[in-house]
């Protein structure tokens, strides 16, 4: 039996059916003043989400179930896990262990970013302009691969790469073995520990994408609560958030082929970027929603630009 306390102390008697715990749930949270940066944009979402998954319902069809009656357990259990959202701030993703990104689930814990990534939704949609033929790239690297959801969507998009993921944390590479096994990719996804290039053997690829940490000093001290559940190795990128940045995109040319491209999210870092590397062409690219950046390198361009 979980302990719960202190949020059930008066309302549980009270909480008969699902209607009942999402309305109070997201009153919980608007008290609480959370934020709701790792999937769910607002208290209603992130309470039926956290409601509907927690019960294994389908979230599309929440509307359908709010009339049923919880059991004492399934309560207890809902509402320990909604005391952990509004009192620990933890996200709602780490509570259900799991995160979606364009459509797809993906394992998750605190060993690992919680998945969100522009780069998700150009590998889905926008990559036309860039790669011609998806089905003709041979190999594909995400570097900082964390819980490997990219690495996996890459898989789709270029359904013919050897596709492989790197990351610094073994920590963060278990939950990627974990994705990786639940995409029965086993044979076709590699993983491999290291800083960044490192321990990839001088191998070159077609296409390189990069989520890295781009946080920068000052951000991270502001970063709601809900962020310190994550590894700060994910997030945190010294003075200007671009130390790891600054190494993708200097060593790049050595690991893209002839025609390669490098794809990089960065948040908005774009000045930072700019000021980093003057005059190197790259094209920013335009993802809908948000402030965050992602921009695209050609291999050529990085050669010439990094030749001394
Ligand atoms: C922002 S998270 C991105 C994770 C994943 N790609 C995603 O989009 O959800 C950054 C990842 O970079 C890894 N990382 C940090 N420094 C690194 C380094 N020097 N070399 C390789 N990986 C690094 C962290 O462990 C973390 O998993």
């Amino acid at each position: 039996m979980y302990e719960v306390a202190p949020l059930l102390d008066d309302p549980i008697h009270n909480l008969k059916t699902i209607r009942d715990l999402y309305r109070w749930a997201v009153t919980e949270m608007e008290n609480a003043n959370l934020s709701y940066g790792h999937g769910s944009p607002t208290s209603t979402e992130d309470a039926s989400f956290l409601i509907c998954r927690a019960l294994k319902l389908p979230f599309e069809r929440f509307d359908m179930f709010l009339d049923a009656a919880l059991t004492h357990n399934e309560l207890v259990r809902l509402v320990h896990l909604i005391d952990r959202r509004v009192h620990d701030k933890t996200p709602t993703a780490y509570l259900l262990k799991e995160a979606w990104l364009t459509g797809h689930r993906f394992y998750i814990d605190e060993r690992a970013l919680i998945p969100r990534s522009y780069i998700a939704e150009l590998l889905e949609e926008d990559l036309a302009p860039w790669v011609a033929d998806p089905e003709a790239v041979g190999s594909v690297l995400d570097l900082c691969t964390g819980s490997g959801c990219l690495a996996i969507l890459a898989k789709g998009c270029f359904p013919h790469a050897a596709v492989t993921g790197s990351d610094i944390s073994a920590d963060a590479l278990e939950v990627a073995k974990i994705n990786r096994r639940d995409y029965d990719l086993d044979d076709e996804l590699e993983l491999v520990q290291g800083d960044l290039y490192e321990n990839l053997q001088g191998r070159k690829f077609d296409v390189i994408i990069s989520n890295p940490p781009y946080v920068t000093t000052r951000s991270m001290d502001a970063l709601p609560e809900e962020y310190r559940h994550e590894p700060s190795l994910a997030l945190a990128a010294g003075e200007d958030g671009m130390d790891v940045v600054e190494r993708i995109v200097s060593e790049a040319a050595d690991h893209l082929t002839e025609d390669g491209i490098l794809i990089v999210e960065v948040g908005d870092g774009l000045e930072a970027v700019e000021s980093l590397f003057p005059d190197l062409p790259i094209t920013w690219l335009s993802v809908s929603g948000g402030d965050d950046q992602v921009f695209l390198a050609h291999a050529k361009d990085l050669r010439e630009y990094f030749r001394n």
